[in-house]
């Protein structure tokens, strides 16, 4: 598969770009104009860069407002032209994107564009060059690629054929199955991008919202299987125009990019098994039954006091690690483990970050092709030496470099707990539990900006979809919120990005320095059965303001005998046409980390974000420093 990707999309000087976009692995770069006018080299230097890198020029571009000009532009468009024919050659490429005329004084007509066409096709044929025509959403007289391709026909020259661009094929809502009748060696170029539905000016959309496809809200896969069906076999390439991006890592950026492509070849190719896609083979998105497993890395003290957090909330110290000094705390199908070594993973983590989750346990149908999937994705595998009686377990780094592990139940991992633990003869009286049953979601808390490169990350590897991104409004600003989840609801991620140090979210990640699981949700399937139990083991629930259930009675109108009961119990409720959904929060462990106790009725499917203002502001009371006056 040659890949490419446009200058444009990354950030950085054309040194840092190519950089990032070598080690990716694309075979191809787009030459932005603009990267290289603000370039200190000639076009040579930038040629002999670029190849250095192991790359290849795909294009060069944009070429502007080029056909339909009546004289005398047209004449100094022409020369124009040649101009930067001497560019493409000294950059040693031989294709020029041209994209349709914008300007005020271009004149119509699919004939007079096809006869500019004709002698611009005739004057790069005699450079041994060749010439792409795209049609720009917002083009003065072309804006569709249907009269793109057709300019492109009429003109009929070897040298010219037409370039589609998903976003401005998609973003105009042109049906993507109308490619199918363009010869597929007519169309010299592809570019790629995605985008977020957003109701916009479509010239301030492309220019400023694109993503990487998979990341946005268009059918690039639909356009994708409609390119391949005609037989396309040239480079596929990305160019994605994003504020973000501009100042994003540069390497984060072209990896993201090079994840999308690998994940949407493999998606067309499963789609059109009669097409051939130049793709090496690589398992399926995964399906996840679960979370097996979450791993906290602590010292001593904390924990004891997470462990006496863990025995409030009913969970059982089940077992001592058979050579480190790990424990294993269980309750239903829940287990909590918590790693107080000295060296190694864990320890690394708990230097940087303090007691914080380190590591996700996902149980799947096969860990090794899960492990070789993420790896086709360009995930980083995790490997650390296997200690006295531990099994090799495939893993990945996964949010904050925090470890991903996969186990299945095929393979000796089916027995972990059995092969890597040691029940515990303890004297304490085994605590009764309270209900809790399973982990309900996982919920990492990120800088606003990592959000669509996790997106990715997950619905890229896993058999997953995202919901529609929540704003949730902390006193201190802005949180969105996106679930990550299988269709089952056996996994669920909620990805929170914050936007500033002010809010719990982003205090909690400046705290904890970096990104990392901020809450785990448990479910049970009686939350006042549970509160009860709890109230019982001496747990104390976040506090919720009373202002709180005067409107939830009002709003979803409760019979008060009901909101009296939720209000006694600290719970929080939520409704939708599905079903219902009640909530209990633990107080914060630490600066910002807390559980969080969910039953889920009928077919509720949410995450309660109607709520979130609420709990936030509890929370942040909670937070607080002592001795300051309540108010
Ligand atoms: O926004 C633009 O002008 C622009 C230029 C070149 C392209 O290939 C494109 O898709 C958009
Ligand atoms: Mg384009």
């Amino acid at each position: 598969m040659k890949t490419a990707i446009a200058t444009v999309s990354i950030s950085g000087d054309l040194r840092e770009k190519l950089a990032a976009i070598a080690s990716a692995g694309y075979t191809g770069v787009e030459i932005f104009e603009n990267d290289f006018l603000a370039f200190d080299g000639g076009a040579r230097e930038v040629g002999r860069m670029v190849r250095d890198h192991g790359l290849q020029i795909s294009l060069y571009q944009p070429f502007r407002d080029f056909e339909g000009m009546p004289e005398p532009q047209r004449s100094r468009t022409f020369d124009r032209v040649e101009r930067k024919f001497d560019i493409m050659a000294d950059l040693g490429t031989d294709l020029m994107l041209v994209c349709s005329n914008v300007s005020p004084v271009s004149l119509g007509g699919i004939d007079r564009a096809a006869a500019d066409f004709r002698e611009l096709g005739e004057r790069a044929q005699q450079r041994g060059l060749k010439i792409g025509y795209e049609a720009l959403a917002w083009g003065r007289h072309v804006n569709d690629h249907r009269d793109a391709w057709e300019v492109v026909r009429r003109a009929d020259h070897p040298a010219v054929g037409v370039i589609l661009d998903s976003f401005h094929t998609l973003a105009r809502g042109i049906d993507p199955e109308t490619i199918r009748s363009i010869p597929g060696d007519k169309i010299a170029f592809i570019q790629l991008a995605d985008a977020p539905k957003i109701d916009m000016d479509l010239l301030y959309w492309s220019r400023h919202f694109r993503n990487m496809p998979g990341e946005g809200d268009l059918d690039v896969t639909a356009f994708m299987r409609a390119v391949m069906a005609t037989g396309y076999d040239g480079v596929i390439s990305l160019e994605i125009f994003n504020d973000q991006f501009r100042g994003a890592s540069p390497r984060s950026i072209a990896v993201d990019g090079y994840r999308s492509l690998v994940n949407l070849m493999d998606r067309v190719r499963r789609l059109e098994p009669g097409i051939a896609v130049d793709l090496p083979d690589l398992p399926s998105r995964v399906h996840v039954a679960g979370v097996e497993f979450v791993e906290f890395a602590a010292n001593e003290t904390e924990a004891e006091e997470l462990g006496a957090m863990f025995a409030a909330m009913g969970f059982e110290r089940a077992g001592r690690h058979v050579s480190k000094d790990v424990t294993l705390w269980k309750q239903g199908s829940i287990n909590l483990v918590v790693n107080t070594e000295r060296e190694g993973f864990a320890h690394a983590a708990y230097l940087v970050h303090g007691t914080s989750v380190c590591d996700i346990g996902l149980k799947v149908e096969n860990a090794q092709a899960t492990l070789e999937r993420a790896r086709a994705l360009k995930a980083e595998p995790f490997e650390q030496a296997a200690g006295p009686g531990e099994l090799k377990i495939p893993a990945i780094r996964g949010v904050g470099n925090g470890v991903m592990h996969f186990l299945d139940e095929t393979s000796e991992l089916a027995n972990v707990w059995a092969i890597e633990f040691r029940p515990v003869a303890s004297e304490e009286i085994p605590a009764p539990g309270v209900g809790l049953t399973r982990i309900d979601h996982v919920a990492q808390t990120m800088n606003y900006e990592e959000m669509l490169t996790w997106t990715l990350f997950y619905t890229s590897i896993f058999d997953t979809r995202r919901t529609p991104m929540v704003d949730i409004v902390d006193p201190g600003g802005l949180v969105r919120s996106q679930a990550i989840e299988g269709a089952d609801g056996a996994l669920r991620i909620t990805l929170n990005g914050a936007e500033n140090r002010k809010t719990l979210a982003g205090r909690f990640m400046a705290e904890s320095f970096g990104s990392s699981v901020q809450h785990l949700a448990f479910a049970t399937q009686d939350i006042f059965a549970t509160a009860e139990r709890l109230a019982a083991n001496g747990f104390q629930p976040l506090d919720i303001s009373p202002n709180y259930y005067d409107d939830l009675e009002a709003r979803f109108g409760l019979d008060p005998e009901f909101t009296d009961c939720l209000r006694a119990a600290n719970i929080l409720y939520d409704r939708d046409e599905a079903g219902e959904y009640f909530q209990l929060y633990s107080p914060n462990y630490g600066e910002g980390f807390f559980f969080e106790i969910v039953e889920r009725r009928g077919g509720y499917d949410g995450y309660g974000a109607s709520n979130a203002p609420v709990r936030i502001a509890a929370q942040k009371r909670s937070l607080r420093p002592k001795g300051l006056p309540k108010p």
